[in-house]
């Protein structure tokens, strides 16, 4: 490329199926070798290069000739693990082309969940980068389950972003970026160029996938710019086809929609609790509780506690849900859940007479917990 890219120096690009199939039933190779020499270009500028592709259950439905199979979550195995090779080969060969090796990442939510895998995979995703190789990441759709799936390449863009420590997410789709309706649905709806906060508002213009071709529309792209934002990375939803839109949106042109990075981001180990374990319970708390931890920083206290769900050990991840049912924060439990069964509602002193044992007064410390939503007065 000529112009240099400024600012940027790692970029997690997610290509998703639409863009690689190019709404067909096939692989769009050509296209693919496009979007190959663009992220070369890239790499060529001094910048570091992620890529999570979609595309391994499209590609395995093509090399098997399109077989005629029931809808179980086993034929989906078999068509990610067929065409998941097809995939990585594709790309093998199209970066090849600019000189560049490729590694394949294949993750699933239990690699992100433990701590210690987590600080694994971004030590490999280092030691690629660190050699000109470029990081291909999918899901393990092979062998995960839907109870250790990510879900979708979304989320799963967004939490390698944080892992690899990007500063910019490029979320590459079939539409321009995210209108104010879905624009297969309302033909006048307009793009958003900007956003600067993500609110439900939002999220109620943020549509599924009714192509029959992605998973979760804009509604997991909405989620994933949220994980990424937090973060300080970042992110753009544009089209994959739109020209020199890699480099584009590197140079911050105007492409797409943009989200603005929140500007002070999380430190490392609460992007990790936002982005890694599966939550395993949910604690309902008071309205005096939910200002206390969202509005002014405080740990969470037994007291505020008005309910408990799920069945959970210490240290696991939880849900702190507001009285209407909000999600304000997610925290790490310094107690499990039949003993918070027990003191929920109780004050801290009653802990150890009612526990026999007692692992001080924050249920959940503000250490081990990240704010989603602000809720109440700070005061
Ligand atoms: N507000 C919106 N703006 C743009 N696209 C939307 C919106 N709501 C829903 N969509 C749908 O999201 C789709 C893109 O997501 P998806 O099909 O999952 O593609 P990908 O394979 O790129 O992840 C679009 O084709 C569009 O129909
Ligand atoms: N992991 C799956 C894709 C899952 C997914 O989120 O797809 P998409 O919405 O097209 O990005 C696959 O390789 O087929």
């Amino acid at each position: 490329m000529n112009s240099s890219v400024q600012g940027y120096r790692r970029v997690v690009v997610k290509l998703g199926t639409s863009v690689l199939t190019s709404g067909s039933k096939s692989l769009d190779k050509a296209h693919m070798v496009e979007l190959a020499r663009q992220m070369a270009g890239l790499m060529k500028s001094g910048v570091e290069v992620v890529l999570v592709t979609s595309g391994a259950i499209a590609a395995g439905r093509e090399h098997l000739g399109y077989p005629v199979l029931p809808d179980t979550m086993a034929n989906k195995q078999l068509l990610a693990a067929v065409g998941q090779s097809q995939l990585i080969l594709a790309w093998s060969q199209l970066f090849s082309i600019y000189g560049l090796h490729v590694g394949q990442l294949l993750l699933t939510r239990a690699d992100l969940h433990d701590r210690e895998r987590y600080l694994n995979a971004r030590d490999t995703l280092n030691a690629l980068l660190a050699q000109g190789i470029v990081p291909i990441i999918n899901e393990n759709d092979a062998v995960a389950t839907t109870e250790i799936k990510v879900g979708d390449n979304d989320n799963l863009s967004a939490r390698a972003a944080l892992l690899c420590d990007a500063d910019l997410l490029m979320l590459l789709t079939d539409q321009k970026g995210l209108f104010d309706a879905d624009p297969r649905k309302e033909p006048n709806a307009r793009l958003i160029p900007e956003v600067e906060h993500i609110d439900d508002s939002l999220r109620l213009l943020a549509g599924g996938s009714v192509s029959g071709l992605g998973t979760g529309g804009m509604a997991t792209k909405l989620q994933a710019a949220d994980i990424a934002r937090r973060a300080g990375v970042e992110v753009i939803i544009a089209s994959g086809h739109h020209p020199e839109v890699i480099f584009k949106a590197a140079r911050r042109e105007a492409v797409g929609t943009r989200f603005l990075a929140i500007e002070s981001p999380l430190e490392s180990r609460k992007q990790w609790i936002l982005a890694g374990p599966k939550a395993k319970g949910r604690l309902l708390l008071d309205l005096g509780a939910v200002a206390a931890v969202t509005c002014r920083g405080r740990s969470l206290l037994s007291k505020g506690i008005t309910g408990v769900e799920g069945l959970f050990e210490r240290g696991d991840t939880l849900e702190l849900v507001s009285p209407d049912g909000r999600v304000v924060a997610r925290g790490i439990a310094r107690y499990q859940s039949q003993a918070l069964n027990l003191i929920a509602g109780k004050h801290s002193d009653e802990i150890e007479p009612l526990l026999g044992y007692d692992y001080g007064d924050a249920v959940v410390h503000r250490n081990d917990m990240v704010v989603l939503e602000m809720i109440g007065e700070a005061r």
